[in-house]
């Protein structure tokens, strides 16, 4: 039996992320481990160390923009020509210059060999909020490298796509100026945080009046004019505050998954004239990168398992009642639209599915 005290798949995923993060690579341990690194927080110093048989991973999203062929799926191993410096690679894993400087190819793509590993790598990127771009190298000798996270790179896949299994942490008291008498819960799963806010006591017998909010630290914070998240979050309050009752889970997935970081790049590309779609594209990431599995687990952490949940996002819906919360009702959600967001609205609807 493994020691107690070695770190789970998970405990190292986590530790992974906070790696790449620093600009750290992971190592992909399998029959040839690898090094992974993400191209976003690399430094000129460490990509020398890689070597010279390095390849770059993208997805096929932003292969696509970048005119590369994508072999393998929904990913690209574009090969890394000989001298190619750290301003190369970050031009092609970050849009920004792309208008500047369209001509970065022609990118040669591989199809041999085992996407596996590269698939797993641009996964764990993602999930970390960088850049989805990964330089992949050889890792020869194990021990000429001590302290770096060492990930089995076939078990990779099934424990990034494993559904959360929260943990409560702590609960308060919390008056609220929309909705009265309320309570934070604070959850953990993997090292991250969500939050539940209940209103009222509801009844864990009856359907919960309920949102899932995903954070939008521009709209809900900040009062941005770009989106309706702000005015969506406050009327959820008080719509629950109303009927005294009410639960409001807010998730710790800004800008649909993609994290701060990337949402401002995404906006950066928005002013370029790309719509909220096309920007994530652009930017390598699918439309909606968010886990809706971790609302359905934090309901049913809670003891709920029905709902009249406040939303737009037909997604949502189909996502409760396939992960075992019961949504007797969709009560829409129309608030904050203006002259400001008006087409980022009208795109959701266009191309999301979201009912205007
Ligand atoms: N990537 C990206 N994220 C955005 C943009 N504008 C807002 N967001 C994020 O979109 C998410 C909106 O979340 P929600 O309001 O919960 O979800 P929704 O899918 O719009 O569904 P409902 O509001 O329930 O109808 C938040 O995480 C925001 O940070 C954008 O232009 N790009
Ligand atoms: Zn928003």
């Amino acid at each position: 039996m493994t020691h107690p005290l070695v770190p789970s798949l998970p405990d190292l995923i986590a530790r992974a992320r906070a790696d790449l993060r620093m600009g750290l690579p992971v190592v992909l341990d399998g029959p040839a481990p690898q090094l992974a690194a993400a191209v976003e927080t690399l430094s000129p110093e460490r990509l020398a160390a890689l070597g010279p048989d390095v390849v770059l991973v993208l997805t096929a999203r932003r292969a696509e923009t970048l005119k590369a062929r994508a072999y393998d799926g929904d990913i690209a191993r574009v090969a890394v020509p000989a001298g190619a410096d750290l301003g190369w690679l970050r031009a092609l894993a970050d849009p920004a210059g792309d208008l500047m400087t369209p001509m970065k190819g022609p990118l040669r793509t591989l199809r041999e060999g085992d996407a596996g590993p590269a698939r797993a790598a641009v996964g764990l990127v993602k999930t970390a909020h960088l850049l989805p771009a990964v330089l992949m190298a050889p890792l020869p000798d194990a021990s000429a490298v001590p302290g770096l996270t060492h990930l089995p790179a076939t078990l990779l896949p099934a424990a990034l796509a494993a559904e959360a299994q929260f943990a409560p942490v702590s609960v308060g008291a919390l008056p609220m100026q929309a909705a009265g008498r309320g309570r934070l819960h604070v959850l953990r799963a993997d090292g991250e945080e969500h939050f539940a806010v209940e209103v009222g006591q509801p009844d864990r017998d009856r359907p919960v009046l309920a949102r899932l909010h995903s954070a939008c630290f521009t709209g809900d914070v900040l009062g941005s004019l770009k989106c309706d998240c702000g005015p969506q979050l406050h009327a959820a309050l008080a719509r629950m505050g109303a009927e005294g009752a009410g639960v409001l889970l807010y998730l710790n997935q800004e800008g649909r998954g993609i994290g701060l970081a990337n949402k401002m790049r995404a906006y950066s590309l928005q002013d370029q004239g790309f719509d909220t779609v096309e920007a994530n594209h652009r930017l390598g990431f699918e439309d909606d990168e968010r886990d809706f599995r971790i609302g359905a687990a934090l309901l049913r952490q809670l003891g709920f398992s029905a709902v009249r949940l406040l939303t737009n996002n037909p997604a949502k819906v189909a996502m409760l009642e396939s992960h075992g919360v019961r949504v007797v009702e969709r009560v829409p959600l129309k608030v904050g639209r203006g002259p400001e967001n008006a087409a980022y609205l009208d795109t959701k609807a266009a191309k999301s599915g979201h009912l205007l």
